[in-house]
């Protein structure tokens, strides 16, 4: 087989932007000619979907090394085959998924007009990737949108227009040009799709270009899925294990060189573990990266000048002491993993989302600061990361937010396919992935159906409205399970159950052991005197 190279394909170019409003209404009219709602369309476009990447597998690749340096090895894992696996899973499960859900918590008196939940695609959407995981957060939202019936428009991000370019190829030659298209560009190319009528936005980026995109969205109400970003925090507690922190903490550091939306962004310290923890930081690095983040080949570089210029410039402006790292090269876009020692919260590092291989580390006195801070620095970041014994988990939990969490290790819970991945406040809205790609792009419509036969029985709707009917429709009334204080109320049968006892299922165990064992002593009473 002759594998694809990335010579071989089209240079990256903008597409047109007076051609946008045609793409546009294409896919719109696709839609509504019912072309993309069956199951068999569906799955035959997933599984030509597949095999496009599958033979690509090189050239995406290779994308992934020009635009980011990107590792055959994370390439492989977080990229292609996480897409394509994604694609299996969806294969496997559609049918499923499609299928009208039961309704559930209805009396049943309205279980006769079978109310049941069909699932109806969106409708046509757009999808606006990010760059630094550009096949999986343009391809899996994709992926959704097809599962669900929807036609889409696809913009990936021009920061990485390598990959850009072979999957627009990936796409063109294994799907449906009438129902799924993809536009190249920038701002000027975003803001045209975004002046058209979408029935779903779906943005992955940076939380100014997200603002932008839901309010345009809010002028033709159009629902949005935000991806973003935020000032993850990691909290290590005295209870923590510093070697299992370092060095799970130090993988999404390297990951990507740090351009990862869940990796922390800083990290929280009990001041007792400090030295143990930024000795075992040390430690990882060197067997990490024994020759050097320059003499690791498969170490990411940052995306583009822009990006390098922001990153070094941030790492200028702290007030820290370098521990480790601080190598830099502009002309290869090396940024080597650097750890900072700060002395205080306000310090610049901790003040924006690095989306770099900077670390930050704070010491704290205690968990209940390093909480304050956390929730200070960013109430609701995209991910929290906590190591510590399982109590003080359960208090990061139980007193932060985030879109998602990982206890004692980073980054696991947007490890995993098919859990549900998004954020909360500023950090995005709407969720994904597994089964939650097909919902982001359904709508869950309920749907019931009255029987003739029941016109008699339920004409209590109808005016003119008599005492008769009123009284009917006053027996309907639900009675409530708690009183007037607010406390719940326990039905006859449970009084019973209980003994007319409060309390646990144990007392009332123990009320039963006394009264059988009273009736025992009073029915054998009750043989003697006769
Ligand atoms: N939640 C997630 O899954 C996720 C994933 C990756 C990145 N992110 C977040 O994204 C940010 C980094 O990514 P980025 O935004 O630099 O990526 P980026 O530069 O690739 O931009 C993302 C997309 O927004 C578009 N865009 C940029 N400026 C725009 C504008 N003014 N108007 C319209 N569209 C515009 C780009 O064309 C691109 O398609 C970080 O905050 C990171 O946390 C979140
Ligand atoms: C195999 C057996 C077992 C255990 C298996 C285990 C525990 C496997 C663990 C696998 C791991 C660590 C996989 C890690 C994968 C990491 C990935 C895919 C990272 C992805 C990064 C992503 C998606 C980043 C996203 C970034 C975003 C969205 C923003 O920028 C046992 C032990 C159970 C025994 C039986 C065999």
């Amino acid at each position: 087989m002759i594998y694809l190279k990335m010579d071989d394909l089209p240079a990256f170019t903008h597409t047109p932007v007076n051609d946008i409003s045609g793409i546009h209404d294409l896919v719109v009219r696709t839609f509504h000619a019912h072309t993309t709602r069956s199951l068999q369309y569906r799955l035959k476009q997933l599984r030509s979907l597949y095999w496009g990447l599958k033979d690509a597998e090189p050239a995406l690749t290779e994308a992934l090394k020009l635009d980011l340096g990107k590792s055959a090895h994370e390439s492989w894992m977080a990229e292609i085959m996480w897409c394509l696996n994604d694609i299996v899973f969806v294969c496997k499960n559609l049918e499923a998924w499609m299928v009208d859900e039961a309704a559930p918590d209805i009396p049943l008196m309205n279980q006769l007009m079978r109310p049941r939940i069909r699932k109806d695609p969106l409708g046509a959407v757009l999808i606006i990737g990010a760059f630094n995981f550009p096949f999986m957060l343009s391809l899996c939202p994709l992926i959704g949108a097809l599962a669900a019936g929807c036609t889409a428009v696809l913009k990936p991000s021009e920061n990485a227009p390598n990959s850009a370019r072979i999957m627009q190829h990936v796409i063109e030659q294994s799907l449906s040009p009438d129902a799924y298209q993809v536009v190249q560009g920038g701002v000027p190319e975003t803001t045209a799709l975004l002046e058209q009528k979408w029935d779903k936005i779906f943005y992955t980026g940076n939380p100014v270009v997200g603002k932008i995109i839901a309010k345009k969205a809010a002028e033709t109400l159009t629902p949005v899925t935000l991806e973003l970003g935020g000032r993850n925090p990691a909290i290590v507690s005295k209870h923590a294990d510093p070697r299992l922190a370092a060095r799970r903490l130090l993988w999404t550091k390297l990951f990507c060189a740090g351009q990862v939306c869940v990796s922390q962004n800083y990290v929280l310290v009990d001041k007792d573990l400090l030295p143990a923890l930024t000795h075992e930081l040390g430690q990882a690095l060197q067997e990490f990266q024994p020759k050097g983040a320059k003499g690791n080949e498969d170490y990411s570089r940052i995306v583009n000048e822009r990006q390098w210029d922001r990153l070094k410039s941030l790492l200028d402006s702290t007030k820290g002491k370098i521990l480790y790292g601080g190598y830099t090269d502009r002309d290869t876009l090396l940024f080597e993993p650097t750890v900072v020692q700060v002395e205080s919260a306000d310090d610049p590092l901790l003040q924006v989302e690095s989306f770099g291989p900077l670390i930050p580390i704070l010491a704290v006195q205690n968990l209940d600061e390093a909480i304050h801070i956390a929730n200070d620095t960013d109430a609701t970041p995209l991910a929290m990361y906590a190591f510590g014994s399982k109590a003080d988990n359960a208090k990061v939990l139980a007193e932060t937010r985030s879109g998602g969490a990982t206890l004692n290790d980073a980054m696991f819970h947007a490890s995993m396919p098919t859990l549900p991945f998004g954020g909360v406040g500023d950090s995005g809205q709407g969720s994904y992935r597994g089964r939650e790609s097909f919902n982001c792009f359904t709508h869950r419509r309920s749907i019931t159906q009255t029987p003739g036969w029941l016109e008699g029985l339920i004409d209590f709707r109808y005016p003119p409205y008599t005492a008769k009917k009123f009284k009917a429709v006053k027996q309907m009334a639900d009675t409530p399970d708690f009183d007037r204080q607010g406390n719940a109320k326990k039905s006859l049968l449970w009084w019973l159950l209980l003994l007319g006892g409060k309390g646990s299922i144990a007392s009332a165990g123990a009320r039963w052991a006394v009264f059988v064992s009273l009736l025992a002593v009073g029915a054998r009473m009750m043989a003697r005197v006769r």
